[in-house]
């Protein structure tokens, strides 16, 4: 029997992932596809946002896929290969698109042979009907150097890949902004010498042979791979302890691989608002917050023009042209802003939100206040362990 290929899209927040699933997912060469979608944070936008085309074979799950419990990958495929068994869907390849902040070790270690054990039949199932056929790995060229200066996960998603994308190269326009991006291009080669880098938006560039299934080799990506897939075992074993312990004492606190100064909170509303005001209040937090702000992605209930929802985009200090849909994609039409942050508390996020749509100036200052003091008081470790991690 062929094996199904499984393509692991990832890169970090904002890196531009959804945007190339849209692409691909237009493409009629790409009608067999099924998805697998998977947010952090339990509010889920993504599945109104990514437009899914023809196929329709779309899996979304909430909560980090790279810190559940187990195999919950195999969970997803296990359901599309029974859904496929039994007539209900046909597709021809599979692609993961992870969440930005997705340690690919353990979902590495789920698709390959010799990685994680099957333990059960489920398991074993999986392992017959599908390999791992390519990771391909967003690099973000405005904000990829200072992701992988403060987040190993950016770093040692870099380090997994077999294919890097370089996304919006088409913001560059003066010689310091193309000077950063062969900067960056050096900095991806000292992180995976065996990786292809290919630019979005280079004329040549081709979605299918992007999407080419290639056996998956670990070891040819280098010594720092084959380590972290080892320590991943290590972790495994240890949290397959811990979880037997969260049974007996219900006091254990849940696996966190990202560390506690990742916050994921959102905000919803069922009032429209002014776009205007809420492009204030974006811009407030991303010049209060800074680098600390990682995402913020939403739809908005526009107050003149309530049938189109308003889509949100920022990544860290950028903040993306607003897009306008012709109808809402779900019933479900309250304003939705998902925010994941380093290190800001939600309080002072929903306070600045609400004085700016309220137009109360004085509480907006208050708020302001608290999220640059925040700001300015946290001290990040994470660029010690991203050096520490890549020697
Ligand atoms: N100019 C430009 N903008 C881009 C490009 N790729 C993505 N964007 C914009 O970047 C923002 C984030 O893109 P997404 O595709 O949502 O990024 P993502 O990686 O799916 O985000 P997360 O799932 O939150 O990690 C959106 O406003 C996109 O329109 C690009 O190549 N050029």
């Amino acid at each position: 029997m062929r094996k199904v290929p499984v393509f692991v899209l990832t890169g970090f927040l904002g890196a531009g992932k959804s945007t190339l699933l849209n692409r691909l997912l237009d493409d009629p060469a790409f009608a067999g596809t099924a998805v697998i979608i998977n947010e952090f944070g339990d509010v889920a936008l993504d599945q109104d946002l990514v437009r899914i085309g023809k196929t329709e074979i779309a899996r979304t799950t909430t909560g980090c896929l790279c810190c559940t419990i187990g195999s919950d990958l195999r969970s997803s495929l296990h359901e599309l290969h029974v859904l496929a068994h039994i007539g209900e869907i046909a597709f021809d390849r599979v692609i993961v698109e992870t969440t930005g902040l997705a340690d690919p070790a353990p979902l590495v270690n789920q698709l390959i042979p010799c990685g994680a054990a099957a333990t059960g039949l489920r398991d074993h199932v999986v392992a017959k009907a599908f390999e791992l056929a390519g990771i391909i790995t967003l690099v973000d060229t405005v904000t990829g150097e200072i992701s992988i200066e403060n987040h190993f996960e950016a770093v040692k998603q870099i380090a997994f890949s077999d294919r890097i994308v370089l996304t919006k190269t088409d913001l560059a326009h003066d010689p310091a902004s193309l000077r950063d991006i062969d900067a960056l291009k050096k900095r991806l080669s000292t992180l995976n010498r065996s990786a292809s880098v290919v630019d979005a938006k280079h004329p040549d560039f081709s979605l299918s042979s992007l999407f080419q299934p290639r056996d998956y080799a670990p070891a040819s990506l280098g010594g720092d791979v084959i380590g972290w897939l080892a320590l991943e075992e290590a972790i495994r074993d240890d949290h397959v302890h811990s979880v037997v312990k969260t049974v007996e004492t219900a006091s254990t606190p849940p696996f966190e691989r990202h560390g506690a100064r990742i916050r994921t909170f959102s905000i919803t509303r069922t009032e429209p608002a002014s776009p205007a005001a809420f492009g204030k209040f974006l811009n407030l937090l991303t010049l209060s917050a800074g680098p600390r702000l990682l995402r913020v992605k939403g739809l908005l209930q526009d107050r003149d023009d309530p049938e189109r929802p308003r889509v949100i985009h920022a990544v860290q200090h950028a903040v993306f042209p607003t897009t306008i849909l012709d109808s809402w994609p779900s019933e479900d039409r309250r304003t939705r802003v998902v925010f994941i942050t380093d290190g800001i508390d939600p309080e002072p996020v929903r306070q600045l939100f609400e004085a700016a749509l309220a137009n109360r100036p004085r509480k907006a200052r208050r708020a302001l206040g608290a999220l640059s003091t925040m700001a300015e008081t946290f001290r990040s470790g994470a660029s010690q362990l991203a050096r520490a991690l890549t020697g």
